[in-house]
């Protein structure tokens, strides 16, 4: 899969770690910045990484912030996108497997690195699991975007 990822300065710390963890995985990473670790706006990150994801440009995102709170707020303003912040391992992988999850969000200031790394390999290895439950439950998800 190609992935995109973004992370703020509270995230920079932790985002080359999470690269080599997903090209270590066999995935191409698209990585949008930030490239320092002078202070940006979470939300500008997660505009860029979500239009890469809502356009088919990347298969999934990924955001790194302080917390991943502000970060997965930022993401799910945006149509067709489904984030959550993930740390632990089964909402990493139920959150793909229930509700089509597409970008996840980790809090650098949360997870220590080897927590990140199980994290990503759980997201990344996990497939929507199309039931006719979860497909009605993420139509629902997508009525709730369309009415703002
Ligand atoms: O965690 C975050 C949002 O939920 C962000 O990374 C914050 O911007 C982070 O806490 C950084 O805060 P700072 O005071 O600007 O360093």
């Amino acid at each position: 899969m190609r992935i995109a990822i973004g992370c703020d300065h509270a995230g920079y710390p932790m985002k080359a770690a999470v690269i080599d963890v997903i090209r270590g995985l066999g995935h191409e990473v698209e990585d949008l910045g930030t490239h320092t670790p002078d202070p940006v706006d979470f939300p500008d990150i997660a505009r860029t990484v979500c239009a890469r994801v809502a356009s088919g440009a990347a298969s999934r995102g990924m955001l790194v912030c302080g917390t991943g709170v502000g970060a997965a707020i930022a993401a799910n303003k945006r149509r067709g996108i489904r984030a959550a912040v993930c740390h632990d391992v089964h909402s990493a992988h139920q959150s793909v497997e229930h509700d089509d999850v597409n970008v996840m969000c980790i809090g650098a200031q949360i997870v220590g690195a080897w927590l990140a790394r199980d994290l990503v390999r759980a997201f990344l290895e996990a497939r929507f699991d199309a039931t006719e439950d979860h497909r009605r439950r993420v139509a629902k998800l997508a009525e709730l975007e369309q009415e703002g």
